[in-house]
């Protein structure tokens, strides 16, 4: 089997990882593309015709050197991304998501111009990340959830002002975003706050704030609701869900949060071994492999096992309740059947992980 190159409404599975050799490239270093100097963003390019992001036949592979005794040493090669398609349009929000060491973060890097694929051919905005870089930088916004692309010893404040002078961001233009994203990202009170001294949250919301203020047309989010509380996951969150519908930025998102998907990407990319095995909705991939989400339901005071058509209590412990349901289905009818039969204290919802949701495609693509 093949794997899809690109989406159409159908979802698509694929089962086949691939492991074809390439030939090996020199391993860049991990730059931040911050840094890159765009000469300026006072003209913004003219829209690309066609998708906003092209990646055909990519491959990645990375020259691995391992010590195999006193003097000796081994070389072997990675196929970080073995034979990647696929395309994303103007203005979708897109969910990028995998296993650990399934090659999202070395697609990233190589839609940014980090990382120069070692085959295939890439396009964002009409441009090749890795031959024009810096013509790219002014096009694109990157966040790194764990780590922070920020100045460490400085305010927040003058880190904004930096890249104002990075991005040649013209005057008006700065201030109007810098008052936008501020206000959203609820960051007055930080700005002369040392970014050292930030909690992660404020951190995060200040990068991102950092990532959108020379108004890129894409902006790659890596991981950025990683080990934040509730509360802050929920305002990055709704933010992003703004800017997509509100400014029509174009996002690829990646996440071990499935949360994060349910709530902003109508389209998800499911990415392993380096290749798209699946490219659809997210109640699509769960409907795939019959996964299951848990409804956490906090009684008034402890009760007998909760009774609901379409669910069933897998565990009980004191006052709350788990319940476990297709995560193909809505929540909301269930909510408010057991609401109006139960006195509640609290009620939340735990997504699968990922690893179980990916697990349960390739069992039901092989059964
Ligand atoms: N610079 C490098 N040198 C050698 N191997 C690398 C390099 N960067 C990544 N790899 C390997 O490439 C594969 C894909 O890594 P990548 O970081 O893209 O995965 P990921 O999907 O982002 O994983 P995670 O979710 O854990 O961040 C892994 O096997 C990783 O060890």
């Amino acid at each position: 089997m093949t794997p899809r190159t690109t989406r159409s409404d159908q979802p698509s599975l694929t089962t086949t990882a691939a492991s074809t050799a390439a030939p090996t490239n020199a391993v860049p270093t991990n730059a931040v593309p911050t840094n890159a100097l765009p000469t300026s963003a006072a003209t913004q390019e003219p829209a690309a015709d066609g998708p906003l992001i092209e990646v055909r036949d990519v491959r990645k592979t990375f020259a691995v050197r391992r010590r195999a005794g006193r003097l000796r040493r081994t070389r072997s090669e990675v196929h970080a991304v073995a034979g990647l398609s696929f395309e994303v349009a103007a203005g979708e929000m897109v969910g990028y998501i995998g296993p650990n060491g399934a090659g999202k973060s070395t697609t990233i890097k190589m839609l940014t111009g980090i990382l120069v694929p070692t085959a295939g051919t890439l396009r964002v905005a009409g441009i090749e990340p890795s031959r024009d870089r810096i013509r790219l930088a002014r096009r694109i916004g990157v966040v790194f959830g764990q780590r922070t692309t920020l100045w460490w010893d400085l305010p927040l404040r003058d880190s904004f002002g930096l890249l104002r002078r990075i991005y040649k961001i013209p005057d008006a233009r700065y201030h109007e975003n810098l008052d936008h994203y501020v206000g959203l990202l609820e960051l007055g009170p930080l700005l002369d706050v040392p970014v050292r001294q930030l909690s992660l949250g404020q951190r995060m919301r200040g990068d991102i704030a950092a990532a959108l203020l020379h108004d890129p047309e894409v902006v790659y989010l890596d991981e950025p609701t990683i080990g934040l509380d509730i509360v802050s996951k929920a305002k990055v969150r709704e933010f992003l869900r703004d800017l997509n519908r509100e400014r029509g930025t174009t996002v690829l998102l990646t996440t071990h949060d499935l949360t994060d998907i349910e709530q902003l990407c109508s389209r998800v990319m499911v990415i392993d071994h380096g290749r798209v095995m699946y490219d659809g909705s997210l109640p699509g991939l769960h409907g795939l492999g019959e996964s299951e989400r848990t409804l956490v339901v906090d009684l008034a005071e402890p009760g007998p096992p909760i009774e609901v058509d379409g669910a069933s209590v897998v565990r009980v412990d004191g006052p709350r309740q788990w319940l476990a349901f297709p995560a193909a289905t809505s929540a909301a009818p269930l909510v408010a059947s057991i609401a109006a039969r139960y006195p509640l204290a609290d009620l939340s919802i735990q997504e699968p992980a990922i690893e179980s949701v990916i697990a349960r495609m390739y069992a039901a693509g092989e059964a």
